[in-house]
């Protein structure tokens, strides 16, 4: 088993920025960067940022949005996201969860949902495209096809913040699938951070339960954050970043407006609840060593 390795008792340790994302990017941008800087001057040393959170939200508009990665250091024509997020985490002297942007991969050409972190210094140093993609039909209120746009990324991440530990890093619909948490959990993650973008459907329903349930498996934080809601968009964002402690306890959620939320999160809090409720070290993985081992499709 791979141990908690601990997180300093920060102030603020999380801030979740819940905006909202128009169709002007450059726009998106600014208004991020205001948000992170009066994020980090309230004391938050990790910064959220939502999904999608330099564009509207939907297939349509994956193409017109995406950003191709390029090695550092990017230019502001080509990647203006990436450059925008490394200069903000530079300046606002935090760790810096960039959301996800649309990413153009250039030599075969496939899109993805992608996540970029930076450290206090504006240094890249983790990236996740978003692995199970948001495709369902719940008939009469909702229809999604990511795929018909988006190829799926072929790896879970963990990214280490050497001075806190470490941190599961998923987007959105990767949050309904329990696996991939437990093994950012199982490989030392503190906290498990979700740029998402539920929708009035399935936000109402699932948003604060999954949250709450991907902490109470792990005994983790988890923290969630979403665009704001707009009703002239096209797509309808549910909102209500959130944070739950290791109890599955709602430590903050938002409105569906633009709001920022913090929460402060500690390491004794990790251990309380796996001492009092020790499901952490009486879990039999002699019973279920390879869940997927079971399945028929
Ligand atoms: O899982 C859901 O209900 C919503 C997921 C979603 O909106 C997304 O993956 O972007």
């Amino acid at each position: 088993m791979i141990s908690y390795r601990g997180v300093q008792k920060v102030h603020r340790a999380i801030a979740c920025i819940i905006k909202l994302s128009g169709a002007d990017k450059m726009a998106n941008l600014a208004n991020a960067r205001n948000k992170v800087l009066e994020a980090a001057r309230a004391g938050a040393s990790l910064i959220v940022l939502p999904e999608c959170f330099n564009s509207p939200y939907g297939t349509q508009y994956f193409p017109k949005y995406a950003e191709t990665l390029l090695p550092s250091p990017p230019t502001q024509d080509q990647s203006p996201s990436y450059h925008a997020l490394s200069a903000l985490a530079a300046e606002a002297k935090a760790y810096l969860v960039g959301g996800s942007i649309p990413e153009l991969e250039p030599t075969t050409k496939k899109y993805y949902n992608t996540s970029l972190v930076f450290s206090p210094t504006g240094a890249l140093i983790g990236t996740h495209r978003k692995t199970h993609l948001f495709d369902i039909d719940i008939p009469g209120k909702i229809r999604f096809k990511e795929s018909e746009v988006l190829t799926p990324g072929e790896k879970l991440t963990t990214v280490e913040l050497p001075e806190y530990g470490t941190i599961g890093l998923a987007i959105c619909y990767d949050i309904r699938f329990p696996e991939a948490a437990m093994i950012a959990a199982r490989r030392g993650a503190f906290l498990l951070v979700y740029p998402g973008a539920f929708n009035l459907t399935t936000g109402p329903l699932h948003w604060s339960l999954l949250g709450r349930a991907r902490a109470n498996d792990n005994q983790v934080y988890v923290a969630m954050c979403s665009p704001a809601r707009d009703m002239s968009a096209t797509y309808h964002a549910w909102g209500h970043s959130l944070v739950a402690n290791p109890s599955a306890e709602l430590l903050t959620e938002a409105g569906e407006s633009e709001e920022i939320v913090y929460a402060e999160l500690n390491s004794e809090s990790i251990e309380n609840t796996r001492k009092g409720i020790p499901i952490y070290t009486q879990r039999r993985f002699d019973l279920y060593p390879d869940v997927s081992a079971g399945r028929d499709n």
